[in-house]
């Protein structure tokens, strides 16, 4: 049984259910090509997809994404908010936002300088480039919290030169654009793109806050809608100061997933 407030969000039409992937949809896995989803997932949001616009919203790249959750009818929206696809990439084109095409040079110049600098220094690190910049991953060196300041004292000063933006994840360091595109921008799109009246979003680290935050935002101006945190050791105070509601791990987040498909399904009979 899902909550009073989930079904009440649930009812609405039309309906709007997104989920953020790593520690949310898939449990953190030792490198981002090990991630796969959680068992059930996929079948639950083939199904919701039946009653309700679904869509996942991730750091990754969308060519990424679509090797984890592979289901044609979502939306993708991928380089936390820079891509977008309406469906699977193999049948749809990714959009990059234009305003993120100036970035792309200076992030492959990061990346490369990454590749160069850091790679032979530090064993163990894994280099994921995408689009627009990418996600350096220290879990696997030696020493991961000295990777993570040899990673971010080498990339500071070519980083600002370069107009970049570099942040952090769960033990990773992500290049991104300085634009204040984020996972809250892209949610409020995703609401207005299909119109919607009701909308959950679920999430689990520090970029998710701003898909949460937004969350609120769109309760104010009048939708419903509602905040899920996935709880793990490492999730960030505020993103569960913030959310709706709490569930501890991907498990409880896919088995609520199925409870709240059921609970659309039945809405639509
Ligand atoms: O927005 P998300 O879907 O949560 O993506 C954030 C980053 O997630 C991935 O990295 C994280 O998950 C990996 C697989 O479980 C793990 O090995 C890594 O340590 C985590 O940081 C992904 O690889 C990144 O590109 C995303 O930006």
């Amino acid at each position: 049984m899902v909550s009073k407030d989930i079904a009440t969000v649930l009812t609405q039409h039309p309906l709007g259910l997104v989920f953020d992937i790593d520690g949310t949809l898939s449990s953190i896995a030792p490198t981002p090509d090990e991630a796969v989803l959680y068992p059930g997932a996929a079948e639950h949001l083939a199904a919701a997809s039946k009653f309700a616009h679904v869509g996942v919203l991730t750091g990754r790249a969308i060519a990424d994404v679509a090797r984890i959750v592979s289901i044609e009818g979502l939306t993708y929206i991928g380089t936390h908010g820079l891509e977008w696809c309406d469906g699977l990439p193999s049948t749809h084109p990714i959009q990059l936002l234009p305003e993120a095409e100036p970035y792309v040079e200076p992030g492959k110049e990061l990346m490369d300088l990454a590749e160069k600098e850091l790679v032979p220094q530090l064993p163990g690190l894994v280099v994921q480039r995408k689009n627009i910049g990418g996600t350096l991953h220290y879990r696997l060196t030696e020493d991961p919290e000295a990777a993570r300041q040899l990673i971010l004292d080498t990339l500071k000063e070519p980083a600002a030169r370069l107009h970049m933006h570099i942040d952090e994840g769960k033990r990773a360091v992500e290049i991104l654009t300085p634009l204040t595109i984020n996972k809250g921008k892209a949610l409020r799109r995703f609401v207005e793109h299909f119109n919607l009246k009701g909308i959950i979003f679920a999430g689990d680290d520090r970029t998710d806050l701003h898909g949460i935050l937004e969350i609120e935002r769109l309760r104010q101006d009048g939708y419903a809608a509602h905040a899920i945190a996935v709880q793990h050791q490492d999730t960030p105070p505020a993103v569960l100061k913030h959310a709706d509601t709490i569930v501890q791990g991907v498990e409880e987040m896919i088995d609520l997933l199925g409870q709240m498909t059921i609970s659309i399904s039945k809405t639509n009979v």
